[in-house]
């Protein structure tokens, strides 16, 4: 078999990116269009968290003006402060989802929920108007109740599909998963159900995060066996799976832990260098076929983000680059995933 030279990508779309706030969005909103993606939909856990649309529609400007050249798509945080009069002030605005937190899992959840039966309500509201309901899937770690960062998430599935099962017209995205379950459980839900799946998590196992906290993110990555269901189900091609990265950037000093007592940030970095990365992968489990259905056609298709005619595609090259050890602007860094390792695909320029 003759191996692919280039690959075209008709217009890449990143379905969950954190891009913070100045002066760390200065140094990381460039990094989604170096990283070959012309659309970013954009996490709101940002400190104070985007709860509003007027919060939300400031965050878009600040973005754009960093980065005229990629499409935005804009999240509020579910909180106490979304109400079903906001929802319709959001769709309006051109909001298109709402994300949930639930309360202390992860990075920037300290405001997150407890209950989803309060927001009942809301989500009718979102149903109504056809904004996305972004779910980060883990139940918080309860040991009275055997529950720790291994099987939060499949604990955590129930919520989906009683939230289907009660709404089953809103549109509903399981974020980043990286469970066997997870995946088998969107696969038996309607239409209005699909799930992201990351870079980082179709590379890794908990072996990799286990001692080594540049690899910590949440949810963990897990076991082989879980590894090769989100593998298999993108060289599948089914339509309700697609790439949200979670790049995550936060700062060395919180994900290299110099102190005992001060905790690992939870986040992978992955912008900069994503589409070589995405291709670099799937070509390891032979699905590079399917890069554009992952990385484009399907979470356009399930956000109604098709491609304006004439978008010229994206061009990849098989000539190997190093990803960069870091990446620096005044006082601000991050450390890339896979930081000074090989990729086995760059954009062509
Ligand atoms: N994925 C992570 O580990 N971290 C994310 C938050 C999130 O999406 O969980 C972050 O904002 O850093």
């Amino acid at each position: 078999m003759t191996r692919m030279a280039t690959i075209s990508v008709t217009s890449p779309a990143d379905f969950h990116c954190h891009l913070r706030q100045p002066p760390m969005s200065e140094l990381v909103t460039p990094h989604v269009l170096k990283g070959g993606f012309r659309l970013a939909y954009i996490m709101p856990n940002t400190k104070p968290p985007i709860t509003t649309t007027a919060q939300a529609v400031e965050y878009k400007e600040q973005l754009q003006r960093i980065e005229p050249n990629v499409e935005f798509l804009m999240t509020l945080y579910l909180s106490p402060d979304l109400t079903p009069e906001e929802v319709k002030k959001a769709k309006a605005a051109g909001v298109v989802g709402v994300k949930s937190y639930p309360r202390g899992v992860t990075t920037g959840s300290e405001g997150g929920i407890e209950s989803y039966e309060v927001y009942y309500p809301v989500f009718e509201a979102m149903e109504e108007a056809g904004l996305v309901l972004n779910l980060h899937g883990e139940v918080p770690s309860d040991a009275a109740n055997n529950i720790c960062v291994l099987n939060a998430e499949i604990a955590f599935l129930p919520h989906l599909i009683k939230l289907h099962a009660v709404f089953p017209k809103l549109k509903i995205v399981l974020e980043h998963a990286t469970t066997r379950q997870a995946v088998e459980a969107v696969k038996s839900l309607g239409d209005t159900v699909a799930c992201t799946i990351t870079a980082h998590h179709l590379a890794m196992t908990a072996d990799d995060w286990a001692g080594n906290s540049w690899h910590f993110c949440k949810p963990v990555a897990k076991f082989p066996d879980d590894r090769q269901a989100l593998q298999d189900v993108i060289r599948e091609g089914h339509p309700r799976f697609f790439l949200g990265s979670d790049s995550a950037p936060h700062p060395p000093k919180s994900k290299s832990i110099a102190q005992p007592s001060s905790p690992c940030a939870a986040g992978v970095y992955t912008s900069p260098v994503l589409l070589p990365l995405v291709a670099h992968l799937l070509e390891s489990f032979g699905a590079l076929d399917k890069l554009e259905t992952f990385v484009s056609t399907n979470g356009r298709k399930f956000y109604s983000r098709e491609v304006a005619l004439g978008t010229a595609p994206i061009k990849l090259e098989r000539a190997a680059i190093h990803i960069e050890e870091e990446w620096k602007m005044g006082d601000e860094a991050v450390v890339p995933f896979w930081a000074g390792k090989q990729l086995n695909w760059s954009i062509a320029q």
